[in-house]
């Protein structure tokens, strides 16, 4: 059965031994197992991090440059670098490569986001292997993924992959950094979230010397891909066979169950790939009629407009309480519905002096049980 596969490397993969510079060991057993899960017809995305440290090692730089101009500068030396590099051991084995570089940006912009979504599959049909980065030298600092954990899952949703793998520096998640804690317990499959939250897992903000995201940005991926129905499977990088194990069945890394797909793909666009950019709470009668009766929400239900959003940017729906209970694309801006919040949708046409949507956030564009990824710490 032909797959799509989407497989991370972080930098503290790629890059280990002296100073920093390329684990080629590693990278040339990961390009033939790609290889070879191509041969077999499956469809195959790398996502690769390195850029920065790469182009660090490359400049001779002794520590991760923190400053934004210069981490993009040093992106751009080293994502060209780390290509050509790609390029000539898939060369070897006759297997051709793209470059796709993304932005939050791309991902926010639903035109855009099918492009890519295109492009992708273009690629599939012509047996190319497409390798992702963020594009790091133009990305702006608050619009940023900054790991590309969560760009790999934003990536598996949009290509409806059957696995996510995310290779790192450690076989698998713990109950706590295993660098800090010797005795952390090994957590070999997790079922559903709740499981995670209930062992109280510590993951550190920030992982090896080189990585950026540390666990807690790939525990975030897991839930994203999983909810979009992708199986997600932590392992360690230096052993690349691991996938094809795990493809055959091994329970090796993390492996973690996907969830049954409930929302459509422009709904979880809707509720992952945009960036919320404000809040809008609500009295009971709109939260009952949102959650239980499936309806649009209409003006009357608002209580509080909280954030500076534009019509069609996507917001949070909340209840009393500020808890989160859907997410959508607001049809109206902040302004307006300073003016509109708690009114009868027949009175906003006088109110506003124009005629607007009827609803404030249409069923269609809403999608609830929303929840904020990324809470562990
Ligand atoms: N609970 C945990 N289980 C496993 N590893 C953890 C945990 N918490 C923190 N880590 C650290 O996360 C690191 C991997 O993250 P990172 O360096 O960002 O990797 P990458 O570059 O592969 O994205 C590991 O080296 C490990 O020390
Ligand atoms: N886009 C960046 C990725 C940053 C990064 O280090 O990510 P990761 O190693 O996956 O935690 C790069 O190529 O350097």
């Amino acid at each position: 059965m032909t797959q799509t596969l989407v497989i991370k490397i972080g930098t503290s993969s790629l890059t280990g031994g002296i100073n920093g510079r390329l684990s080629l060991a590693t990278l040339a057993q990961l390009v033939e197992v790609l290889c070879q899960l191509r041969q077999q017809g499956d469809r195959v995305v790398l996502v690769s991090s390195g850029a920065v440290g790469v182009g660090a090692a490359r400049l001779n730089l002794r520590e991760r440059p923190r400053q934004l101009a210069r981490k993009q500068a040093v992106a751009a030396v080293g994502q060209g670098h780390l290509m050509r590099i790609y390029d000539d051991l898939f060369t070897v084995l006759g297997q051709p490569i793209a470059q796709i570089l993304l932005t939050r940006h791309d991902i926010i912009d639903r035109q855009s986001y099918l492009n890519a979504y295109n492009t992708f599959h273009e690629l599939f049909d012509l047996g190319v292997i497409p390798i992702v980065n963020e594009n790091d030298t133009v990305a702006v600092d608050e619009l940023k993924f900054g790991d590309n954990d969560t760009l790999s899952a934003l990536v598996a949703s949009l290509v409806e992959a059957d696995w996510l793998f995310l290779l790192t520096d450690v076989d698998r998640l713990y109950s706590a950094d295993p660098r800090y804690q010797a005795d952390a317990k090994p957590i070999d499959r997790v079922e559903r979230f709740e499981e995670l939250d209930a062992l109280a897992i510590t993951l550190g903000d920030r992982g090896s010397e080189w990585g950026t995201g540390g666990m807690a940005t790939k525990i975030t991926a897991a839930k994203i891909a999983s909810e979009a129905g992708v199986r997600t499977a932590i392992t360690e990088g230096k052993f690349p066979h691991n996938i094809l194990k795990i493809l055959g069945g091994e329970a090796l890394g993390t492996q973690f169950i996907p969830q049954p797909k409930t929302i459509n793909a422009r709904k979880r666009w809707i509720a992952r790939a945009l960036i919320p950019r404000g809040e809008l709470w609500l009295d009971a009668g709109a939260v009952e009629a949102i959650v239980h009766q499936g309806r649009s929400l209409l003006a009357a239900g608002i209580t509080q407009v909280k954030g500076d959003f534009q019509a069609q940017d996507a917001i949070k729906l909340c209840n009393s309480n500020g808890e989160e209970i859907a997410r959508g694309l607001v049809n109206y801006n902040r302004q307006e519905l300073n003016q509109i919040q708690g009114k009868r949708s027949r009175d906003i046409p006088e109110i506003l002096g124009y005629e607007g949507a009827e609803t404030i956030v249409h069923r269609d564009n809403l999608v609830l049980g929303i929840k904020d990824h990324g809470n562990h710490s």
